[in-house]
């Protein structure tokens, strides 16, 4: 296994309930072939790596750098640290696909947790991320996201108060009259507070409201539910097994971050639960490198008739580990052709 360090600049920085993310820190992984592991390294430097991971932690969601780090220095990472145990777990998945000559969703899809015989998707629908703003600018996001071609999009709130937050709800559906709209509060209200949001959302055709509460309150997040929006659930995950999340009956909607939930296995894992407890599932990113955005794409495509994701988040960053083969092109993004990750469109990193 061999790493390199990145650091991959936003645009501007997310707000979320965290603070700012401003920058995005991590590790590519580069695994030889299965049988070469017992091996010294050495021998492999100049052959392409066999499969291609990423590790990118984001405190809050996952373990921090060092411990990162420290993880895959180890070798064989555990999910106690999440983005470590991701990196390797997409580079031994990515090495599998490429070896069977298969597009990665498709092995997933093939050897994951759905019934085999349902294909994976050919694209995904992915939904815009307008974060916090007046809401004059609210509107103007969500209006130009339609207008590229999105029919769903995620409003973020929960950093101002809750009336402002309502205006720009309401600003966004008069924006978007037809569009799936979201809210993702990562956090912030406490339980009366989020009583009243939900009910604005709700009169308003919101499908779900992602995190209203803290991550640990799973009691008052299934209070919340049957009021007519939906409740989704992400921070809960990184403290909580879905299978726990889904047995407090706490959420409608599982909000899937591969990155956090330690590699795409995992993460398909948990959208089963949710589908067998009678919720749904969404893939979305930390805002990753494109590797780890594509390891979420396959992730999404091997879902079943999966609802609209939260992987468009390559153009919040500055910089990124090479071309993007997967662009969102009227709000959704296609799988790459094969094998693995994206075929030859990544060589310049293997
Ligand atoms: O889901 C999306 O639309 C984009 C991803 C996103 O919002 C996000 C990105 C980084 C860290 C946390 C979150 C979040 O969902 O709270
Ligand atoms: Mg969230």
């Amino acid at each position: 296994m061999r790493l390199e360090q990145f650091s991959l600049r936003l645009t501007d920085p997310l707000e979320t309930a965290n603070g700012p993310i401003e920058a995005r820190e991590g590790f590519l992984v580069r695994v030889n072939a299965e049988k070469d592991d017992t091996d010294d390294d050495r021998d492999d430097r100049d052959r392409p790596a066999a499969g291609l991971g990423e590790a990118t932690p984001l405190p809050g969601w996952t373990e921090s750098i060092d411990d990162c780090r420290a993880a895959l220095d180890g070798g064989t990472p555990d999910a106690t640290t999440p983005a470590a145990r991701h990196g390797v777990s997409l580079a031994r998945a990515d090495a599998d696909a490429r070896a069977a000559d298969e597009r990665l969703c498709d092995r997933l899809a093939a050897e994951g947790p759905f019934d085999s015989d349902s294909a994976a998707a050919d694209a995904v629908p992915v939904n815009a991320t307008v974060g916090d703003g007046t809401p004059a600018e609210t509107a103007t996001a969500t209006r130009d996201a339609v207008e590229e071609g999105f029919d769903a999009v995620k409003i973020k709130v929960g950093a101002r108060d809750a009336a402002e937050d309502e205006r720009r709800l309401r600003a966004a559906r008069d924006a978007a009259p037809d569009a799936e709209l979201r809210a993702d509060a990562n956090g912030a209200w406490d339980r009366e507070t989020a009583g009243a949001m939900l009910d604005s959302a709700a009169d308003l055709g919101f499908a779900y409201v992602e995190q209203p509460l803290p991550a640990e309150d799973l009691s008052g997040l299934a209070s919340l539910r049957g009021r007519g929006v939906g409740v989704g659930v992400d921070e809960s995950l990184a403290s909580h097994s879905a299978r726990e999340v889904l047995a407090a009956d706490a959420a409608d909607v599982l909000v899937l971050k591969p990155m956090a939930l330690g590699g795409p296995d995992r993460a398909l894992a948990s959208a089963r639960a949710a589908r067998d407890a009678g919720a749904d599932a969404a893939v979305t990113t930390t805002l990753d490198g494109v590797v780890a955005r594509l390891g979420a794409l396959h992730v999404a495509a091997a879902v079943p008739g999966v609802r609209a994701c939260g992987l468009a988040t390559g153009s919040l960053l500055a910089e990124d580990l090479a071309p993007d083969p997967a662009p969102v092109r009227d709000g959704a993004m296609a799988v790459p052709d094969g094998p693995g990750l994206a075929g030859d469109s990544l060589a310049s990193l293997y």
